[in-house]
Parts: structure tokens; sequence; C-alpha cells
């Protein structure tokens, strides 16, 4: 039986799922040119064929994240919202990436609850003043899709933990699945108010949406559409033990192009297509296609960069604003090492401080000397595991503290704050090296902020005493999207303690020149791949990945997640009715080959056995005598037989044409010998 629940899911998926909060009428920039309806079967009513040239208007984008790049505050007077761009936001960042006259929308929720009845005002000035269109997700939708399925489930998974009790990750639960789903598909109906099919671009960022591509391709066939994924993708042995893992792969698989940060994760999402919807790949003079359908869909690898303008205005002002020098005389005589993490458990923060620990334990000298500075930024999950891991960093910071410290002396200095780009700018003026220990991290832009930050800017150099500020030295995770772009650094798995410790070691001992040249290489390749590199070496593969769409005949089939497009040659044509019912009478010997499941069956039907009817019209065309019928099915030659004893005359090819039945009295024989060469 289908739950209640599974089937509320498939009228989700199906797009019938009932308004939650208010629907708006869709405000489309151009009136949307309608393209050629070719004849359709009811599971085609999607399908439209387009010869018309994209309109006059200019190219536009709309980003889909799950945060929008505003904050939003409370007014003091409590009447209303002020609300200003995110300055941090990766999302605005990218525009500088997009092309210059490209006009930009925002779709995603904002990080506060707005009350129902504020909801139309606060929309209407967001987009007037900002371009930003807010999803607002109903308060037990939004709790059980973002701390629910994607904080319990996905974030663990595709950081390779594996639910192997209730409190360590979250077993899966089919409900935390269905917000999510509703959750994408109350961002599609936001993205179908505003859009305008045949001139925008959609670009979907992130794990908390990839299911949004299913909702939209539904709707526009021929709708542009790239998804980037910022965390990692795992090796499919992890993946696989997700049990909606088709569905997410499927609903991926809609869009045109899907980014990652690293080949690694890109070759763990192929192995998953192909291992678990048999799909295959070509990789073409640098471009990777999945096949799909008729339609190519396209891999990119292309690792995120840092905003290099934001960061250099910020050291224009990071003297004045936050006392470099204050903090230069607390460390004074110290050699810093650096640590700026977000709090979550695959951060490797403990793992961090027992390095420290034990470097400090095998190299005597830093004892008085060494200090590890820990920035760790606010929690954005919540659970037992993180409880944990914050329990055991504090004991480990007292514990390193009353073995090693002294007056005027704390070796670790643990800083449990949020804290702002300039501020951290101060904080990297004095570390001699960055180390991140993360377990797993999608990228991880850190080293590359502390890099730029300390290559500095030509208006600070001239007030630097010292230019020799311009090194740098890493030690980074070898579990991390950003650690294979970083050739300089000492690369570790931060599991081996001892060898982090080591690390840690090597690098502040490191000499000047050597760190220098480090730094030179580093600071090359950081200020060349920054965010804008990536936005528009991402959206040139997204405007290759779609040139010819409107020329291609394409029809949508398939329900719930199986939805899907077929492309098809230009020169396809569908066979109309006529012309079949033609051919059929004048024939004199006729091949009829009929599949089952999808064919006779239904693809969703619970209920495996062929219907009385079904029987009947089998039976009724393998009496023709100029015909000879044939089930062709990869189904089991037991089942198939069974089921089609009342045809007599009807031959089948079981498992895949393994097994051949010619007729009802013949027993099935193998084939194999027709297949070897
Ligand atoms: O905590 P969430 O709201 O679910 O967001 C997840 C994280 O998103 C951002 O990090 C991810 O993207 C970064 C840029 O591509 C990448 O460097 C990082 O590795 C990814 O995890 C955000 O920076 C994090 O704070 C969020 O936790």
């Amino acid at each position: 039986m289908m739950s209640r629940s599974y089937t509320n899911l498939l009228d989700l998926a199906s797009g019938n799922f009932p308004v939650m909060g208010r629907e708006k009428k869709r405000l489309p920039r151009v009136m949307t040119v309608a393209g050629v309806i070719s004849e359709l079967d009811d599971d085609q009513a999607n399908s439209v064929s387009s010869d018309v040239p994209s309109s006059i208007v200019q190219d536009r984008v709309i980003i889909v994240a799950n945060q929008l790049p505003v904050r939003a505050k409370r007014r003091p007077d409590d009447k209303g919202w002020s609300f200003s761009w995110d300055e941090d936001s990766l999302m605005l960042h990218l525009k500088d990436g997009l092309p210059e006259d490209m006009e930009v929308i925002y779709v995603g929720s904002l990080r506060v609850e707005v009350d129902v009845d504020e909801q139309d005002d606060v929309s209407q000035i967001l987009l007037e003043k900002f371009k930003c269109v807010p999803a607002f997700l109903p308060p037990d939708i939004h709790a059980k899709y973002y701390n629910g399925f994607c904080k319990h489930h996905l974030w663990p998974l595709f950081h390779y933990m594996l639910p192997f009790s209730a409190n360590h990750g979250g077993r899966f639960d089919r409900s935390l699945w269905e917000a999510y789903v509703a959750a994408n598909k109350i961002f599609s109906q936001r993205v179908i108010e505003v859009i305008s099919p045949e001139d925008d671009y959609v670009w979907i960022h992130d794990y908390h949406l990839m299911v949004l591509p299913s909702f939209l391709r539904r709707r526009f066939i021929k709708l542009r559409m790239g998804f980037f994924l910022h965390s990692p993708f795992p090796s499919s042995e992890i993946y696989r033990t997700l049990p909606v893992r088709e569905e997410i792969l499927k609903a991926l698989l809609n869009a045109d192009l899907i980014g990652f940060h690293t080949f690694d994760y890109a070759r763990h999402f192929l192995s998953c297509c192909s291992r678990m919807l048999g799909l295959e790949y070509k990789s073409k003079r640098g471009y990777i296609g999945l096949e799909y359908y008729g339609r190519t869909v396209g891999i990119k690898i292309m690792p995120v960069g840092i905003h290099m303008g934001q960061i250099e205005s910020v050291l224009r002002l990071a003297d004045k604003e936050w006392r470099v020098q204050e903090l230069k005389q607390q460390f004074e005589g110290k050699t810093v090492l650096l640590g700026v993490d977000d709090m979550d458990i695959f951060k490797g923060v403990n793992l961090k401080l027992l390095a420290m620990e034990q470097m400090l334990k095998l190299h005597p000298k830093w004892q008085g000397r060494a200090v590890l500075v820990q920035i760790a930024n606010p929690a954005r999950g919540k659970g037992k595991d993180l409880e944990e891991i914050q329990a055991e960093i504090q004991a480990s910071c007292k514990r390193i503290n009353d073995t090693f410290g002294r007056p005027g002396y704390e070796p670790i200095v643990f800083i449990d704050r949020p804290m702002s780009l300039s501020e951290r700018a101060a904080y990297y003026s004095i570390g001699e090296c960055v180390v991140v220990t993360a377990v797993r991290d999608g990228m991880n832009l850190i080293p590359y902020e502390y890099i730029v930050c300390r290559q500095g800017v030509s208006e600070s150099e001239s007030d630097s005493a010292s230019p020799q500020l311009k090194k740098s030295m890493l030690v980074v995770s070898e579990f991390i999207g950003c650690s294979p772009s970083l050739s300089g650094a000492i690369r570790v798995n931060p599991w081996n303690v001892e060898a982090t410790a080591e690390a840690m070691n090597e690098a502040i001992s490191m000499n000047d020149a050597e760190k220098q040249l480090r730094h030179e290489k580093h600071y090359k390749y950081v200020s060349t791949h920054d965010v804008a590199f990536w936005a528009k070496s991402f959206f040139q593969d997204l405007e290759r990945t779609c040139r010819d769409h409107f020329k291609r005949r394409c029809w949508g089939i398939g329900l719930s997640f199986g939805f899907r497009v077929v492309a098809l040659d230009p020169n396809f044509r569908k066979l109309t009715i006529d012309a079949i019912v033609s051919a059929f009478s004048r024939s004199k010997s006729r091949a009829i080959l009929l599949d089952y499941d999808g064919t006779m069956m239904p693809q969703t039907s619970i209920n495996r056995t062929p219907s009385q009817e079904v029987i009947r019209i089998i039976n009724s065309l393998s009496g023709d005598p100029k015909n000879t019928v044939f089930i062709v099915s990869g189904r089991g030659r037991d089942s198939l037989g069974k089921w089609f004893s009342p045809c007599k005359n009807v031959g089948i090819a079981a498992e895949h044409g393994y097994f051949m039945r010619y007729f009802y009295l013949q027993n099935f024989s193998k084939k194999v010998a027709l297949f070897q060469v």
C-alpha cells in the first residue's frame, strides 16, 4: 500500500501541492512567446516546440539560493523592517562575473521570520529596491526542511557521516524529505512568478535546492537552468545509502549544467549516475557531458573564489577600524597560528587543538612562544553531536592552557563569536600560519581570504613598516575543496594528529624566503581565480550548453521525480495515428514488439499483473495471422510466462532478451549464443 504521506509527495512532485502561503499572480517581464504545441498525449502536456528566436529583451538571470543576499532588521519602533545588502554573500559577489548588462534577480528566503500579514509589503520592498523575491516558508516546513532534511540528513551524509545511531546524523525520516520537497516547491513558485522562460537563465545554488530543477523543468521544458553544489558530493558508497538517492539524482539531471568545486566531487556524482541510473558520460575537448534521454547534461568543475574587491576595500579600512597595532602588542614576541571556522562538527576544530597540544609536547621550544588563536563562528546547525564536539573543544582548551599556560601566556586563545571580515583581516595580519583541519568541507575560502589579506593593498603597504608582511603559510586538510588549488600549502590528514603537529611546526619554522615564495604562488592563483572568474566560467558554460535549446524538439514525460525531458533531433517527427492505421492496413506481415512496464502496465502500478483487458487486447492482436506479437521486457521469465499463459500465440523475450519463448507451448530457451562474437 502506498502511504498517505507518500501519495502526497507524488502530488507535490507532480506540481499539485496545495499552495502554502499566498499565491501571487505571476508578473513576467515580457509576455512569453507561445511555442508550437505538438499533438500531445496526456503525459506530454508540457511539450512545447518553439522555433521562435529569443526575444529582443536583454538576458536576465535568476539566482536561486536558500538565503537572499539581504539582511533584515526589525525597525526600532517595531514598525516594519529595514533591509540592507549582505556584503558577505557569495550570491551578491558572483554578479561581478556575469555579463555587464545582465539583469540579476534573486529568489531565496530571509533569515528572519516575517508575519503573514507583513509578507506582501516585504515582498514589494525587496523586489523594488533589491530585485529580490522572498520565499516565505511556513515555520513548520522551514524547521523540517532546513534543520531537518538539510542539516540532519544531507549535510552529514554529504560530509561522509552515516546515521549509525539516532543521535549521530539522524535516521532517515520521510516527513523531513517531504518538507524538503515542499520547500523546494515553494521556491519554484517564487521563481515562476517572475520568470520569463525564453529570456531568463536560472542558476540554482547548493544542497538545499537539489529537487528544484524538477519543479522548474516540468513547467518550462526549454528553460536554461544551471545548478552549483557548494558542499562536497560524497563517494557513491556513501551516497547510495540515501533512501531518496534516485529522486535527487533525477531531479538534478533536469538542470542543463551541474557544477562542483572539485574533480573528485564531480567524479562521485558521475559514478552515482552510472551505478544508480545506468547513465554514461562522455568527455570531449575538456567538456564533460552526461547523456540523458537525448539531452546532454553538462558537468562543470570549477572551484569558487573570493571577492577581491570586497577584501581590498576592507583592507583599506582595517588599520583604522580594527586595532591591528593593539593585536600586535597583545601577541608581541609570540608566533601566532590561526584558525577560523564555523562551529560545525566537520571542521575538525578539536583535532586542531590536539595537534597544537602535540606540537607543544614534541617541540618544547614553542612552549611560551606559539599561540593558536581559534576563531569560531556561531553554529548554524543544532544537535547532540554538535553539543558533544563543543564540550570536547572546551575541555581541550582548558587542558592545554592548564598544562602549558603561564602568567602572560595562554597557548590557546578561543574566540567564540561572529567576527566581521575587517576584524578577521586584523587577525590575519598577525597570523604566521593559518591552519584548516576540517575533516570535510566543500571548498573553504578562509585560506584564500588569509592570502589576500597578507598581500595587503598598495595604500596600506606605504603605511606598513615592513614590506616583509607579504608572506603566508598554510596547513590545510587534504579533505577540503580548496586543497588541490593550494600547491604551496602543507597538506595534512587531520585525523593524524602527530603529522598535523609536525606540519604546524614545519610551517612556523620555515624560513621567510620560502614562505614568501609560497605566498607569491598562492596569491597569483587566488587573485586571478576569484568569484568573478568562477561565475563567468560557469555562466559561459551554461550559455554554451543551452545554445541549441530553442531549436530542439522536446517532450516532457514521466511522473513525479521520474519526470524528464526527452530531446529529439529536429528531423524527428512523431507518427500520427492516421499514418499508423494506414500503414497497418496496407501491410501483409507485421512484427509487433510490446514493452511491459509503462506500456501494458503503468510504471507506478503496485499491482504488476496484467489486467483482463490487456490480455484480451493481446489475444486479439495475436489472433490476426498477419501479426507476430512479442512481449519484450526486462522482467523474469517466470512472471512473464505465468501472466501471459492465457495468450497462446504470443512470444516473450524475457530479461532483456536473455530468455526467448516463441509461443505458449514452447519452453524458454537461452539466447546467449546470438550475442557472442
Ligand atoms: O549552513 P547552511 O546555511 O546550510 O549553508 C551551508 C554553508 O554554506 C556556505 O558554505 C558552502 O559554500 C562555500 C562557498 O562555496 C564553501 O566554501 C563551503 O565549503 C560550503 O560549505 C557557507 O559559507 C557556510 O557558512 C555554510 O555553513
